[in-house]
C-alpha cells in the first residue's frame, strides 16, 4: 500500500445513494477530532448521539446520528467513528470536503478490513467470510458466509495446527528425553494414531469443497442437445422472460448464455448452448466448441431431445450427472426412454424438472464447515501432503518438520497461526525436564 497506515480514513459505508440513510465510517488516529470538528460534541463511547454537522465556516450540512467506538472494541481495532446522515449526493459529498480538508483521506477498496486484519480483530478467512456475507445474494450464500464470517472455520483450521503441534512437541520430547523415562515409547504410538486420525478428517474437509463451491458459485446445468430441440424455449421458460433468441431455424443460439435462478435459496447457473452438429459455419463451430466445454464443466446436464426424433445422441466424456429430457410433448404421443418429458409451451414437465433439480442439490451441503475457496484447498493439500508424508516417514525428526511444515500451511489459510508460538504454550504444559 502506498498510503501511510497511520492515516486517518473515511468511507461511505452505505449504499448507493440518493438513499434514506448514508453512513460514513471513520478511522484512525484523527477520527474523533475530525468528528468534534464537525458535530461539536461525541456522545459517550458506543452511544449514538443526535448532532447538527457543520461545515467550517459554521453552516449547516446536515442532522446525523454520530457514533464512537473507541480502539481496540472497534471494527478495525482503531478509534472509529459513524455518522449517519441523511443519503443525499450533496450531503455525502459535502461531508467528504471537509473530513479531506480536515487532513483525513478517502479509504482504499478494503482498507476498513485489511486494518481489522493488522490489529487481529479479524483473520483473513474472517474477512474472506464477511466479503462473501456482503456480496450473498441467495440464503445458503448467506448461511455459508456466516460459517466462514464469524469465526468458526477459524476455529477448526486453528484446533488442527493446534493438534499437529501438539503432536510434534511430544514427538521432539521423545527425541530430546530419549534416554529417561519420563516419555514411555508407548506415547509416541499414540501421537501416530492420532495424527493419522486428523489425517482422515482433513481428507473429508477436502473432499467436501465441491460443496462449497457450489453454494457459492452456484451449481452448474447445461441444457444440451441437437439443433432445434429446445434448449433456449427452456432456459426461458425457466427464467420467465425472454433471455435467449428463439426461432425455428436450427442452429440459431451460437454463444453460450447463462441465467442464474435462485431455487429454495440455492444460487443454480442455467447455461444455453449451441445445438450440436457438425457444421461449416465457422461461428456455429465455435458455438458448438464453447457447448462441449461448458458440457465437461458442467454439475448436470440436461441432455434434451424432441420426442421421436432420429438423431439419438450420445456423448462421450460427460463427467457429470445427465438427465435425458424428450421436448415438445405437446406435439408428441407420450414415449419411453427419457428421465422426463416436458413442453416450454404448456409449461408440461417443469415444475417435475425443478423439483428433480433441487433434490440433487439439498443433498450437496449439510450446513457443516467446508473449504470454499481455492485459497483454502491448496493450503489444505499441502498440509495433508505434509501429514502423510510425517506418517510414512522413517527418521523421527524428518517426521517431526513434517509436522511442523503441516501446522504451518493451515496457519496459512487464516494468516494467524504462528506455529512457533503455539509450541511455546504446549512445552510450558510439559513436565519433562521441568
Ligand atoms: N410445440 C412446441 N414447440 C417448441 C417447444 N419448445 C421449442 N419449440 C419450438 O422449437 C423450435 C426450436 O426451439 P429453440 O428453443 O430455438 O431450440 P434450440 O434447441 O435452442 O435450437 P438451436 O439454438 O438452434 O440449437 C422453435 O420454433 C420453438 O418455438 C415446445 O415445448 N413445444
Ligand atoms: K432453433
Ligand atoms: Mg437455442
Amino acid at each position: 500500500m502506498v498510503q501511510a497506515d497511520n492515516d486517518t480514513i473515511f468511507a461511505l459505508s452505505s449504499g448507493t445513494l440518493p438513499a434514506g440513510v448514508a453512513v460514513i465510517r471513520l478511522s484512525g488516529p484523527q477520527a474523533f477530532d475530525a468528528a468534534l470538528a464537525l458535530a461539536g460534541e461525541l456522545s459517550a463511547d458506543r452511544k449514538a448521539g443526535l448532532r447538527t454537522i457543520r461545515s467550517r465556516n459554521g453552516l449547516v450540512i446536515d442532522q446525523a446520528l454520530v457514533l464512537a467506538f473507541a480502539g481496540p472494541n472497534s471494527f478495525t481495532g482503531e478509534d472509529c467513528v459513524e455518522m449517519h446522515l441523511h443519503g443525499s449526493r450533496a450531503v455525502v459529498s459535502a461531508v467528504h470536503q471537509e473530513l479531506e480538508t480536515i487532513g483525513l483521506r478517502l479509504a482504499e477498496a478494503g482498507e476498513f478490513s485489511r486494518r481489522a486484519f493488522e490489529n487481529g480483530k479479524l483473520d483473513l478467512v474472517e474477512v474472506e467470510g464477511l466479503a462473501d456475507l456482503i456480496a450473498a445474494e441467495t440464503e445458503m450464500q448467506r448461511r455459508l458466509a456466516v460459517e466462514q464470517g464469524f469465526g468458526g472455520q477459524s476455529a477448526l483450521y486453528m484446533s488442527w495446527a493446534e493438534r499437529l503441534t501438539r503432536a510434534r512437541a511430544l514427538i521432539e520430547a521423545e527425541l530430546d528425553f530419549a534416554d529417561e523415562d519420563d516419555v514411555p515409547g508407548s506415547v509416541s504410538d499414540r501421537v501416530w494414531t492420532e495424527v493419522g486420525d486428523l489425517y482422515f478428517e482433513i481428507e473429508g474437509h477436502i473432499a467436501s469443497a465441491k460443496a462449497g463451491e457450489i453454494i457459492r458459485d452456484g451449481y452448474k446445468v447445461v441444457i444440451a442437445g441437437p439443433p432445434n430441440a429446445g434448449k433456449s424455449s427452456l432456459l426461458n421458460a425457466l427464467a420467465k422472460r425472454d433471455v435467449a433468441i428463439v426461432t425455428e431455424i436450427a442452429g440459431t443460439t451460437r454463444d453460450l448464455l447463462h441465467v442464474d435462478i435462485d431455487m429454495e435459496g440455492y444460487l443454480v447457473r442455467f447455461f444455453d448452448t449451441a445445438g450440436l452438429r457438425e457444421s461449416e459455419d465457422r461461428v456455429e463451430q465455435e458455438g458448438v466448441r464453447r457447448a462441449r466445454i461448458a458440457i465437461e464443466q458442467a454439475d448436470l446436464v440436461l441432455q434434451l431431445e424432441e420426442i421421436d426424433s432420429d438423431s439419438k445422441h450420445t456423448y462421450d466424456s460427460v463427467k457429470a450427472e445427465v438427465l435425458r429430457i424428450g421436448t415438445k410433448v405437446d406435439m408428441h404421443r407420450t414415449s419411453t426412454g427419457y428421465d422426463l418429458t416436458i413442453s416450454s409451451e404448456t409449461g408440461d414437465g417443469l415444475e417435475e424438472l425443478r423439483s428433480r433439480i433441487l433434490l440433487k442439490l439439498k443433498g450437496t451441503w449439510s450446513g457443516s464447515l467446508v473449504p470454499n475457496r481455492q485459497r483454502h484447498l491448496q493450503y489444505l493439500k499441502e498440509a495433508s501432503h505434509f501429514i502423510a508424508e510425517a506418517l510414512n516417514g522413517q527418521e523421527l525428526d524428518l517426521r517431526a518438520e513434517s509436522l511442523r511444515a503441516a501446522a504451518s500451511s493451515l496457519g496459512r489459510i487464516t494468516g494467524r497461526v504462528d506455529v512457533e508460538q503455539l509450541l511455546d504454550v504446549i512445552f510450558s504444559q510439559f513436565c519433562i525436564g521441568k
